[in-house]
């Protein structure tokens, strides 16, 4: 019997090769073969079920995110995976786990700041996971501000020890993912105390927990900060708090890539220069900006299948109602988020290969591109995290009431995803260093200092202050060279609006303060044009596959344009385009919506995601989504009673009082 398939018609109105397409999202086809295997081996796996888990009580989410995490480092030694396969593995269990941050910030830690040695010490344990890290940077009174933490380690010359200590409240470490209940050993952030003198913050490693018994080692505490935004969702993680009580450490544990303290005590910068710490900063943040296409792609497979199942008015003569992917509006809302998907998802690869060059460099001792590199990755981790949070809330909108319900997929989805806006550098924080960033490279100008990489058209910067936009007829803003100059226009003239304001204050310190908004508006700008800009270069490139690339140009236009549409205020008014320019972008992308609109479940099966992974009644590869949705009802726990639990006590009495009420 052919499989059941709601969306058998949409699929074969698809005009390109969904296969070829599926290759080109993974990024090449040995990508696509291991997301493809080891999603399907995930989601046949019984132990990695999780549609029961927003039913779960903490103690049981917790329990059975170790239960998954155990099970997966198994299945990791047994098929031998490799360590692309192993992560692949871990991101398709999709629970929040001590794990992804002992593989994501506690191995990369030490990786990036530790000494050879240290690295020869610490690595294979932690790659055995005989230990257990957790990245503990953040405090109860400072996250953002790096500099006002309080946690002191003290060098003690009679010992060779470091003591490290809270010496109050706010210095509590509050935050880090796995320190709670399961981490043995934390990389730990504290001033560097020698000789009276403070170094500033350094990182050291810390065990905190016995390796025989998990109990907490003397002059540790240590526990979990207790529940996070909705149920279920990112509370499977135990983040944790930690205190010090003068706990001493040998003096190798301080990580000693960049700085040292010697057997006497003495404070000292190493050989290899302190920019190669950026390196481990690139690849992290590479992570989330692929981790926010991965979220945001999930979402819209979900309000794009589900948009064309659902179906409100429009019957005609008793024939089906409007499917609601066919409304306009449905589309201006839903196509922008797509394309946006697809823009995150190659400005994720172009991050890939910007990691392997700038360790290059880094290693040959060039560090010209790091302040740049620095300013594009903080920004691009804002600007794609910010877009993805939001864009879930407009997923779950876009699935109408449905979407509300725990099975559809996107409540849970939304509640682990947007702490990303604030972890690894709060999103405004970030834009604020973008911002100065531009300030700088303005300042700059016409001192002979060439802008390099991404902000290498800031020296155009006189050509764009003053350019006009040729767009005259609707299809003209279809041109690469076209949305670039505008975005670029944009971005150089907001700068230097921001500048030129800045400068006006006496001191320019308080010019900054005043015109941070502004400044913030700026670095969007100035990272919009770099995700439009690394679109329309990876369509430069040779993509195989019947219409897969023109599929991807439609995509690319329907990206820019409408962030053009929703920032016109920016180009009209920084005099980029005029308002009538502004007019015919929105007619050409409403034309690019009706392009796009035959393609679209063909476009978001290129995810390739199972429904395992998308957990979502309503994103269902094969549509039958009523059915289920009932099935699914009779599942909750209210409903193993028919009179419910409380009746009596609760409900009856009420029914049954005699009392009079005097207004009645
Ligand atoms: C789920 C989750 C997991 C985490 N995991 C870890 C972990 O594993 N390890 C770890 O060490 N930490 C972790 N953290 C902590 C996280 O890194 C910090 O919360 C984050 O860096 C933000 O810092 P903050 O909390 O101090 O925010 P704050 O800086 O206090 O932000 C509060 C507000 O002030 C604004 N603000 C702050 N400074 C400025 C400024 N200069 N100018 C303008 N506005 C400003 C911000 O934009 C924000 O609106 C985690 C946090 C979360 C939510």
């Amino acid at each position: 019997m052919e499989a059941l398939d709601y969306h058998a018609e949409e699929r074969r109105k698809a005009e390109f090769d969904v296969e070829e397409m599926k290759i080109a999202w993974a990024g090449s086809r040995q990508a696509y073969e291991i997301s493809d295997r080891v999603s399907r081996l995930v989601a046949s796996d019984p132990v990695f079920r999780k549609d029961n888990r927003t039913m779960l009580s903490r103690k049981e989410l917790f329990n059975d995110t170790l239960k998954k995490a155990a099970h997966a480092w198994k299945r990791v030694i047994e098929l031998r995976l490799s360590e692309e396969e192993a992560g692949k593995l871990r991101f398709f269990v999709d629970q929040p786990a001590f794990s992804d941050l002992h593989w994501g910030m506690f191995i990369p830690a030490i990786k990036g700041s530790g000494t050879e040695e240290q690295k020869a010490k610490w690595l294979p344990m932690a790659y055995k996971m005989q230990i257990i890290g957790c990245y503990a940077q953040t405090e109860l009174g400072h996250g953002s501000n790096v500099q006002g933490l309080e946690t002191t380690a003290t060098f003690d010359p009679h010992t060779d020890e470091f003591v490290l200590h809270s010496p109050t409240l706010t210095s509590s470490k509050w935050w880090p993912g796995g320190l709670g209940k399961v981490a043995t050993h934390a990389v730990a952030y504290a001033r560097l105390i020698t000789n009276g003198q403070d170094h500033g913050v350094h990182g050291f490693i810390v065990q905190l927990r016995s390796l025989d018994d998990h109990l907490p080692l003397p002059g540790i505490t240590v526990g979990d900060i207790g529940m996070k935004f909705g149920s279920g969702a990112y509370n499977s993680m135990d983040n944790g708090l930690l205190r010090f009580d003068h706990v001493r450490i040998p003096r190798d544990q301080m990580l000693m890539g960049v700085s040292q303290v010697t057997r006497e005590g003495k404070y000292m910068q190493s050989d290899v220069p302190r920019q190669l710490v950026y390196g481990t900063m690139v690849y992290v943040r590479q992570k989330i900006v692929a981790d926010a296409s991965s979220a945001l792609s999930r979402a819209v497979c979900i309000a794009t299948r589900y948009s064309a199942v659902r179906r409100q008015f429009g019957s005609q003569n008793g024939g089906p109602e409007t499917q609601v992917i066919d409304y306009k509006t449905q589309q201006s809302r839903l196509f922008p988020l797509l394309a946006s998907a697809y823009a995150f998802r190659f400005v994720g690869e172009w991050l890939k290969w910007l990691y392997t060059d700038v360790t290059q460099r880094l290693h040959a001792n060039d560090f010209s591109t790091l302040p740049e590199v620095h300013a594009c990755t903080a920004g691009l981790k804002s600007i794609t995290t910010s877009a993805t949070a939001d864009a879930i809330e407009e997923c779950r909108k876009l699935c109408g009431g449905h979407g509300y319900l725990s099975s559809s997929g996107l409540p849970e989805l939304f509640a682990v995803y947007i702490p990303a806006c604030t972890y690894e550098g709060d999103n405004t924080v970030l834009l604020l260093q973008v911002g100065r960033f531009l300030m700088k490279t303005v300042f700059q100008l016409g001192s002979g200092k060439k802008p390099v990489g991404t902000i290498a058209y800031m020296g155009r910067a006189e050509h764009l202050l003053q350019c006009h936009c040729e767009v005259q007829r609707a299809e003209d803003w279809l041109k690469p060279h076209i949305i670039v100059e505008a975005f670029e226009a944009r971005s150089a003239r907001m700068a230097v609006a921001c500048s030129k304001n800045i400068n006006k204050f006496p001191k320019q310190e308080d010019g900054f303060a005043e015109l941070s908004a502004d400044l913030a508006e700026a670095a969007v700008a100035h990272c919009q044009l770099i995700v439009v800009s690394k679109f329309i270069e990876k369509l430069q490139q040779d993509i195989p596959g019947k219409g897969v690339k023109r599929q991807l140009e439609i995509l690319c236009s329907v990206y820019a344009l409408s962030l053009l549409h929703k920032h016109l205020g920016d180009f009209v008014a920084s005099g980029c385009i005029t308002p009538e320019q502004g007019a015919l972008a929105n007619e050409q992308l409403r034309l690019l919506y009706s392009q796009v609109r035959p393609n679209a479940i063909a476009l978001v099966d290129a995810f390739n995601y199972t429904d395992h992974y998308l957990g979502s009644i309503l994103g269902r590869y094969d549509g039958n989504v009523y059915p289920k949705l009932y099935e699914e009802a009779w599942k909750d726990p209210l409903n193993e009673t028919v009179v419910p639990d409380g009746y009596h006590e609760y409900i009856r009495p009420i029914l049954k009082q005699h009392i009079r009420v005097a207004r009645l």
